[in-house]
């Protein structure tokens, strides 16, 4: 109880939790003085960190793809189809999936032609669970079995003020990410026994605040919560089945320049290059790949330490004054 006659002492910044002893003890020194202190402790740990990256690579070879047994999903157009490119020129089985099935033909035949071990493709919307589920059984009958799993497909994004469409928002979470959970828990049986590997395609957009991205932005960040709990179950239980958790910036994939072109001031990275390093990273059984490496792990690193010089720098990289609410 406390005494009404004793002046209440304010706790000691000392005994707050850290952030909040910090937040106050910082809130008195200058913004340029703290924004100056933040760069000469900020580029110098950027420098060890990449320099860290850098010579911390492993060598990826092709013919650790050769005969694996690989499902790309989203792989008619953009970096699926590229994805599936390369995995046929390390001779890999693949199984494609998209909704368009006379796309996905096109990419079998070419997939043939540039050395597939073998090359099938099913066609439909991951609107539907049932079909996240036949894939997985449609490569235990082909190939008796899988050895990675790529989850890559998205639905219609648009790149706009959030128009308050939930239905949309509950749709997107279907496809982006439910989708990917049930396919997932499909594939983990047959990729506990090859010791396979999982690799989910995100986005800057699901680890930062973008704007005119938000239900896009919300499934992405659903991915990371998701799959980044499952690695860690999986490592409690010794299970050896990999999660590549891979962070996209802009890739110049025809649906990204038709939908950002005109609020982008460079054009996006090249698909094929950003394909081969998600198959590398996933090869290698790395956490998490960032590509483009700068430009995504770049703001990563600044989130937490400047979040709102983020989000002002994230602003200011786009022409926001050509998206006109719809
Ligand atoms: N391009 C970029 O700037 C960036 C891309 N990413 C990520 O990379 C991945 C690929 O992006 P990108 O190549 O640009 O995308 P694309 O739009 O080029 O390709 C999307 C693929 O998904 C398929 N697809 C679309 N709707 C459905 C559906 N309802 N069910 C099943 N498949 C569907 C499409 O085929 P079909 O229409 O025939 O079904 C297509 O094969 C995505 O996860 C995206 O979030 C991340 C950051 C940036
Ligand atoms: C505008 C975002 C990039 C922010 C930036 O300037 N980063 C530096 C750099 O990347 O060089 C874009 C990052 C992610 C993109 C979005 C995405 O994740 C995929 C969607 C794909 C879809 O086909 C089209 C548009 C996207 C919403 C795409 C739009 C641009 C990004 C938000």
């Amino acid at each position: 109880m406390k005494d009404r006659n004793l002046p209440q002492l304010q706790p000691h910044p000392s005994s707050q939790p850290w952030p909040l002893q910090t937040h106050r003890a910082v809130e008195h020194v200058p913004e340029e003085i703290r924004m100056g202190l933040l760069l000469k402790i900020l580029v110098p740990f950027v420098g060890l960190v990449l320099a860290f990256c850098f010579y911390s690579k492993e060598d990826f070879k092709p013919e650790m793809m050769k005969g694996k047994r690989v499902i790309v999903t989203g792989a008619s157009t953009g970096i699926g189809e590229q994805m599936a490119y390369h995995l046929a020129r390390m001779g890999a089985h693949v199984l494609i999936t998209a909704r368009t099935e006379a796309k996905l033909q096109k990419v079998v035949t070419w997939c043939l032609e540039l050395g597939a071990a073998s090359a099938h493709y099913m066609y439909g919307s991951m609107e539907d669970m049932a079909l996240a589920e036949d894939v997985v059984k449609e490569a235990k009958r082909l190939w008796g079995g899988l050895d990675m799993l790529i989850l890559n497909h998205i639905g219609y994004t648009y790149f706009n003020y959030f128009d308050g469409d939930v239905e949309h928002l509950r749709k997107l979470l279907e496809i982006n990410f439910l989708s990917y959970v049930a396919m997932t828990v499909s594939a983990l049986p047959v990729l506990k026994e090859s010791g396979g590997s999982i690799l989910v395609v995100s986005s800057t957009a699901g680890k930062v605040g973008i704007p005119f991205v938000a239900p896009y932005s919300a499934t992405k960040f659903a991915l990371d919560g998701f799959f980044s709990s499952l690695r860690q179950e999986l490592i409690i239980e010794n299970i050896n089945v990999s999660i590549t958790l891979c962070i996209l910036g802009h890739i110049a994939t025809e649906t990204a320049e038709k939908t950002v072109s005109h609020v982008m001031q460079k054009p996006g990275a090249p698909k094929e290059e950003c394909a081969l390093e998600i198959i590398k990273s996933g090869a290698l059984r790395k956490r998490e790949l960032y590509y483009p490496y700068a430009a995504v792990r770049i703001p990563l690193l600044i989130r937490d330490w400047a979040p709102e010089f983020l989000d002002s720098f994230t602003r200011n990289r786009l022409n926001v004054e050509n998206v006109k609410r719809s």
